[in-house]
């Protein structure tokens, strides 16, 4: 078991650092990296998944490639412009709502992204309330001369819905499916337009899948900010879903300041080829004694919690 520590780029969800696992198994590596504020329960989801990448491994892909969103953090608008046009990528996700009073920064950054790129969407993780969503999506919709969606407007399901009749951009739902205490019976329907699905926390290829199923909804992939390792699973949902129509947040590798393998698994001209198993880590990127500590005792906790579930 390896346990890394990789500065970001950008500050992005309040964190400076990336820090989780990288665990070997019969079919290959698998990454665990939930979040530190995530309890023992959630995290047993992303165990789950790090488990099938080095167990099991992956149901066949679909497809070969997939088309990459560039993500673009809550910077200014000069460095946002810059970052979408040297992604490569026709698609940019933009965080707004960073922090109270960003409305007119959240504009001037998706005006500046759209100059660079074709298609934007914003990700406002559950920030605002119905009111303020209608009112921030219809100003956003504006900047980007019509959004491609916005993902996670307000945090509840019924909030979903309510800013859904009163929009016309597409609303993506994220935390409500992934963060749910059973995302397969997550009601979306009606509340959202996109299922946005991530390997780790909904426990591995097979169930996001499942989860896919479900909900009946198109689906985008998105990573959860993990190193090369984990993003292959991410990827490799993204080949296997039976459709695919919109371009997936797996273009993170861009955020953090290095990987653990020899060849990340980075887009090239906005695409990236789908892996069939996860690229082997040959850097260290260790993580501080005590970090080290702290991540091994809670694979330990989380395991135990596996066991008897
Ligand atoms: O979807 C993307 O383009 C990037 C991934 C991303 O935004 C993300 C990464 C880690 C944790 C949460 C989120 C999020 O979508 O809110
Ligand atoms: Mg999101």
């Amino acid at each position: 078991m390896r346990v890394y520590s990789i500065p970001l780029r950008t500050r992005f969800r309040g964190i400076d650092a990336r820090e989780g696992v990288l665990v070997e198994g019969a079919a290959g590596w698998g990454e665990f990296c939930p979040f530190p504020e995530y309890g023992d329960a959630e995290a047993a989801a992303w165990w789950a998944a790090a488990e099938e990448a080095a167990e099991v491994g992956w149901p066949a892909p679909v497809r070969d490639r997939v088309p990459v969103n560039c993500i673009v953090p809550a910077v200014d608008p000069e460095r946002a412009h810059a970052i979408a046009a040297a992604s490569g990528c026709a698609t940019a996700k933009v965080k707004v709502a960073d922090h109270p009073g960003s409305a007119a920064e959240d504009v001037a950054r998706v005006e500046a992204v759209r100059a660079a790129v074709p298609l934007v969407r914003v990700d406002a993780n559950g920030a605002w309330d119905v009111d303020t969503a209608v009112r921030r999506i219809r100003e956003l919709d504006r900047a980007a001369g019509g959004l491609e969606y916005v993902e996670q407007p307000c945090p509840t399901v019924p909030e979903l819905a309510a800013v859904r009749r009163r929009v016309d951009v597409r609303i993506a739902a994220d935390e409500s499916i992934r963060r749910a205490e059973d995302p397969l019976r997550v009601a979306v329907a009606g509340a959202a337009d996109v299922a946005v699905l991530k390997c780790a926390p909904l426990g591995g290829v097979r169930r996001a899948l499942a989860v896919a199923e479900a909900c009946g909804l198109p689906c985008v992939v998105s990573s959860a900010l993990e190193t090369s390792v984990g993003l292959a699973a991410e990827i490799a949902l993204a080949g296997a879903l039976p459709s695919l129509d919109f371009a997936c947040g797996v273009g993170t590798l861009a955020l953090l300041s290095g990987d653990v393998v020899a060849a990340p698994l980075a887009p090239v001209d906005g695409v990236v080829a789908v892996p069939r198993v996860a690229p082997v880590p040959v850097v260290e990127w260790p993580a501080a004694e005590e970090r080290r500590r702290w991540w091994v005792e809670r694979v330990e906790r989380v395991r135990a919690l596996s066991r008897t579930a």
